[in-house]
């Protein structure tokens, strides 16, 4: 039986636990911690011998192409049919963890992705800047600065948290059609590079450089106009979104920035295309529009460095084993034209770092059926997971553990407990019948998933965990309904 055992609670130090032997089925029902134990850093000890070797294996065999350059499923199922993240089984963490839902991350995975852009960029020069809106974990922060990865932001808290994670400020890129003044100013003080997105924005940006009195390093932020093939919300370089500046008004920008060259200094050109893009053509038709702007600009005089083409790359949300294209599929189709001008390239992927890295996992409430429905109620809920409720994405589900012997498989959408009919995790899953209390997981829930959660029917964002070396580790606590009332406090 799987059982958290305590082994030793020295004071002052977080919490340790074996996770013993486990042959856990049918499902225990739901763990009660004591109320010690909510608040504090919690890290289970997994037993080597009690990690089936196939688990990793088939991780591996699930996507071949991808786990070469770093990019494969991290959650695979054991030869038992237990879920497991990077060895530990994932029915185990709940039933030691004091809450559901949570967000389960492999810091593994978070360094492998890391590892792959690096090494797809191995022979140019290059800065990954990794947009922290996908996820704004500080640990996950820490670890990436820790890499060598830099930072890209859209608000000024994002940047003051970057600042707080210890990335290197002359590695980060301030992003944003609405960048207020006073962090404008921050940026300008700190030495970050800057998108220019506007003809006000290019103004605040020149006021900012005045207050703090030190030059300011910009990159135009040009809108292409290419198609990115991905759902509208998230498509970012046409030539209806409301991101950045169009080609035609390029000169009178060129004018501006000479008008303002001792404010601001042109260092590089800027594009972002959009979020999931699956096909690598898709950056090199936007790439060699954007070296075409270089040229121009470089032949006005100005000393550019820098092409940025933003990030957007997709991952296998479907499980399907489709061969996407990998971190070194997009730098190899803009490598040539990187080099042929002695460029620097940065690129700035969220998904793609972050978004294979964690699952959310969340307990099964209950089974029903409403006669032309099956549901399976779980909960977690779009306020932890806004994704398929937002844009209709698809984001794959599994249970945790084997099902019940002679249990069926139907049609099942799974749903939260939210007073919502768009509060779905999943439409039409084909799901063996769970039992009550048993594990589900959405994956692929890394990015977009808990920096977009809200307290929606009062469902406090859920804490987050990490395998690290065999050890599951607290990273982030979940928010409770006394931190939610604190803001009252004093009214
Ligand atoms: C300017 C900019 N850079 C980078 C990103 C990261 O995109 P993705 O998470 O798709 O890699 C975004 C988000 O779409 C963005 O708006
Ligand atoms: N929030 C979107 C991505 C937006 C990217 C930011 N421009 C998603 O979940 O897919």
């Amino acid at each position: 039986m799987a059982a958290a055992q305590l082994l030793s609670c020295p004071s002052g130090s977080p919490q340790i636990y074996r996770i013993a032997n486990a042959s856990a089925f049918p499902p225990k029902p739901f763990p009660r911690f004591p109320a010690r134990f909510r608040s504090r850093t919690l890290t289970l000890q997994t037993s080597a011998s009690r990690i089936p070797p196939a688990a990793a294996s088939s991780a591996a065999a699930a996507a071949p192409a991808a786990a070469a350059a770093g990019f494969r499923h991290c959650f695979s199922k054991g030869e038992d049919g237990f879920l497991y993240c990077e060895g530990v089984r994932v029915e185990d963490v709940m039933e030691a963890v004091e809450r559901s839902p949570f967000y389960l991350y492999s810091k593994d995975q978070i360094t492998r992705n890391f590892e792959a852009y690096k090494e797809a960029l191995e022979g140019l020069k290059s800065v990954v800047g990794y947009a922290i809106k996908a996820n704004n974990n500080l640990k996950i922060l820490e670890h990436l600065k820790g890499l060598g990865c830099g930072a890209v932001l859209v608000s000024g808290n994002e940047l003051r948290l970057a600042l707080r994670a210890g990335f290197d400020p002359t590695r980060c890129i301030f992003n944003g059609n609405g960048k207020l003044l006073e962090d404008l100013v921050l940026a300008a003080e700190k030495g970050v590079f800057v998108n220019v997105d506007s003809e006000f924005d290019l103004e605040n940006i020149v006021t900012a450089a005045r207050v703090v009195g030190k030059r300011v390093p910009v990159l135009l932020r040009i809108n292409p106009d290419v198609d990115p093939q991905v759902h509208p919300y998230v498509a970012t370089g046409n030539k209806t979104s409301k991101f950045g500046i169009r080609n035609e008004k390029l000169q009178w920008f060129l004018d501006a920035v000479k008008k303002h060259s001792s404010e601001i200094d042109l260092v590089g050109v800027h594009c972002h295309l959009g979020s999931t893009i699956t096909k690598v053509d898709i950056f090199r038709d936007a790439a060699i529009l954007m070296v075409n702007f270089i040229d121009q600009i470089r032949a006005q005089g100005f000393q550019l460095e820098y092409l940025n083409i933003g990030g957007g790359l997709g991952i296998d949300y479907h499980h399907s084993g489709a061969v996407l294209p990998t971190p070194l599929d997009l730098v190899n189709t803009v490598r040539e034209l990187v080099l042929s001008r002695d460029l620097t390239l940065i690129i700035e992927p969220g998904r793609s770092l972050i978004a294979n890295t964690c699952c959310l996992v969340n307990r099964v409430t209950g089974v029903k059926t409403n006669g032309t429905k099956n549901f399976i109620v779980i909960d977690g809920s779009m306020a932890e997971l806004i994704r398929p409720s937002l844009y209709g994405a698809y984001q794959h589900i599994e249970l945790v553990s084997p099902p019940l012997p002679n249990s069926e498989s139907s049609t099942f959408d799974v749903v939260g407990p939210v007073c919502e009919s768009a509060d779905f995790l999943g439409k039409d899953r084909e799901l063996p019948t769970p039992a009550k209390g048993v594990g589900l997981v959405v994956h692929d829930a890394g990015a977009y998933c808990m920096s977009m959660a809200s307290t929606y029917n009062l469902k406090m964002r859920p804490p987050e965990y990490w395998v690290d070396n065999g050890s599951v580790v607290k990273i982030r606590h979940g928010e409770t309904i006394e931190d939610f009332i604190k803001f009252f406090d004093g009214l």
